[in-house]
């Protein structure tokens, strides 16, 4: 837990982030200038109403600019030309891909805390290795960014890196963090680090690291299983399951969205003391699910966009903790397969059938909660007594066909316009990659059942959802400037050079997404990680989008 008087709590950070006068999470990523005792002394001293002229006076006297903890890292071995290139058919997707490779030094970054003076503070929690960042505001390593970006680096052939973001991922679970920032310490993120370390481990045989992390991941594991989870009974089969939920211990604003989450909870009059506590704990564990925020976790379905323009009304019916998530279960799912299979590479025999049960159980958890019959959709379980209202593309194949017909883009996360970022009209990336992903194993799985024509329905559902998002990505670069010599002009009138965005939007392939409480943000590190994973999976089949007018 966090006891920063300056980036956690107190009245200090409550002053600055109601005036507004910074974004509320660059406010919390600046570190001071000036050794701690002093900038309390005088923050002591600050009016009562400090007029924002006086605020700024004191900022910039006191702090530094934000993310001057980290600088750019050195790549040694970069190679510029990783051998999936070779894979993609095309010139100018390779180019593309090319451009997107290249791109990773500019995410890449280390701790130099050198300009720090003695007693100076900040809320960056110092990592030990080289690490990739999502880019824009977000200046640190997140936990379950992190995943996409090493699917990424891996096709990119840049492994001591992937392994540095292992080796950093595994020395935060002692502290289990959203992120690498102590305003970040009260919760975790989608847990992928196993995942992570299966994927590295199939791409370099690095036994020696599965022995190192083994031992942190049974920790993490075991987390989860005490903090995060909840026993049902089903209502069907009487049987008692023990499954995982999104759930924080938290009463107060989240430092780096203060002015956002104080007005949801604060600016209405009709929250008792416990109720207004219930809200910043479900908004710090919306957070936690890395959906921050969805009509997803709230009480009441709502159909049509908020009706304030900063969704205030709609988040003040938060409901997170009481909605049991199907992702997260199926993620919990596949860590207790895969450390099964971890338990018997290193010879960790007892370990071996204690996972492979635990999975068991949880698979029927699986099967007999959130398996909707009538549906025929796998769905969130909702133990209030609200009526379970998640529809996401977690759904079966049908349905993802009839999403494909209705919209040019990628899949959208859900089909309720909230302005909410983590709702209609946005597709994310890391939800692309799942679907992807799950279609390739569920083709791959060694099932004589099923009939070949199954399978190339599946293939070729694929292969459409891998196109959709190379053309959105590409589209987008394309309209916000991106241009390759040679191969394509830059669009006239446009000042930019091409930005990749965090999310897109399913309606029109040359946008990205929007929504939520932050400007959509540039960079990004699993839009380039996942396009450079679909580019190593599908590159000799992806075409040239059709909005490219401008070809040379
Ligand atoms: O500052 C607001 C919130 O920002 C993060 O959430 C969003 O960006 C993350 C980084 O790409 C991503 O992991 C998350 O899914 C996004 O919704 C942060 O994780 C939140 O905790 C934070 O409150």
């Amino acid at each position: 837990e966090c006891d920063s008087q300056i980036y956690c709590s107190g009245s200090l950070l409550k002053k600055i982030q109601l005036s507004g006068i910074y974004g509320s999470k660059d406010f919390v990523d600046k570190p001071t200038i000036k050794p701690l005792d002093e900038v309390l002394a005088a923050a002591s001293l600050l009016p009562e109403n400090s007029t924002n002229d006086e605020l700024q006076d004191f900022i910039s006297t006191y702090f530094g600019p934000e993310g001057q903890e980290l600088i750019l890292a050195n790549i040694t071995n970069f190679n510029s030309t990783p051998s999936f290139l070779q894979k993609i058919k095309s010139p100018l997707l390779q180019e593309f891909a090319k451009h997107v490779h290249n791109y990773w030094p500019n995410l890449t970054r280390q701790v130099d805390l050198s300009f720090m003076c003695e007693g100076c503070v900040s809320s960056f929690i110092a990592l030990n290795r080289t690490f990739v960042i999502p880019g824009g505001i977000f200046r640190e390593i997140y936990y379950w960014d992190s995943y996409f970006i090493i699917e990424g680096l891996l096709v990119s052939e840049l492994y001591d890196i992937a392994k540095n973001m292992i080796l950093n991922l595994l020395d935060l679970v002692e502290i289990y963090a959203n992120g690498s920032r102590i305003y970040y310490l009260n919760r975790s993120q989608p847990p992928l680090l196993v995942q992570m370390v299966k994927i590295y481990y199939q791409a370099t045989n690095d036994t020696a690291l599965l022995y190192d992390a083994f031992p942190i991941l049974i920790k993490e594991y075991n987390f989860w299983r005490k903090n995060n989870s909840i026993r049902i009974v089903s209502p069907e089969s009487k049987k008692l399951y023990t499954l995982n939920r999104y759930i924080v211990n938290n009463n107060a604003p989240r430092p780096e969205g203060y002015l956002d989450d104080f007005n949801i909870v604060e600016l209405n009059n009709t929250l008792n003391s416990t109720a207004r506590e219930e809200l910043y704990a479900d908004l710090a564990a919306g957070a936690e699910s890395g959906w921050d925020f969805s009509s997803r976790w709230v009480k009441e379905l709502f159909k049509n966009s908020s009706t304030d323009d900063n969704n205030y009304e709609i988040l003040r019916t938060l409901n997170t903790d009481a909605i049991i998530p199907v992702d997260l279960n199926s993620i919990l799912y596949m860590n207790e397969i895969t450390l099964s299979e971890f338990s018997e590479k290193i010879g960790e025999e007892k370990m071996i059938n204690t996972f492979k049960n635990a999975a068991k159980k949880r698979l029927e958890g699986i099967t007999d909660l959130f398996w909707d019959e009538e549906l025929e959709l796998f769905m969130d379980y909702n133990i209030s007594n609200f009526i379970t209202n998640s529809t996401t593309i977690l759904d079966t194949f049908s349905y993802i066909t009839n999403l494909l017909s209705k919209y040019p883009g990628s899949p959208p996360i859900t089909l309720i316009n909230s302005g909410l970022q983590w709702d209609f009209p946005n597709s994310w990336p890391p939800l692309n990659y799942v679907l992807i992903k799950g279609l390739i194993n569920f083709h791959n799985y060694d099932d004589n059942d099923s009939e070949s024509e199954i399978k190339e329905f599946i293939m070729n559902l694929t292969k459409n959802l891998s196109q959709r998002y190379v053309d959105s990505v590409l589209c987008t670069w394309y309209s916000t400037g991106g241009s390759i010599p040679g191969y394509l002009n830059k669009l006239s009138g446009v000042k930019d050079t091409g930005h990749i965005f965090e999310k897109y939007n399913t309606l029109d392939l040359s946008l990205p997404g929007g929504g939520g409480g932050y400007d959509v943000q540039v960079g990004f590190g699993w839009t380039n990680g996942v396009l450079l994973w679909i580019f190593s999976n599908f590159g000799d089949i992806l075409k040239e989008p059709e909005c490219l007018s401008d070809l040379t």
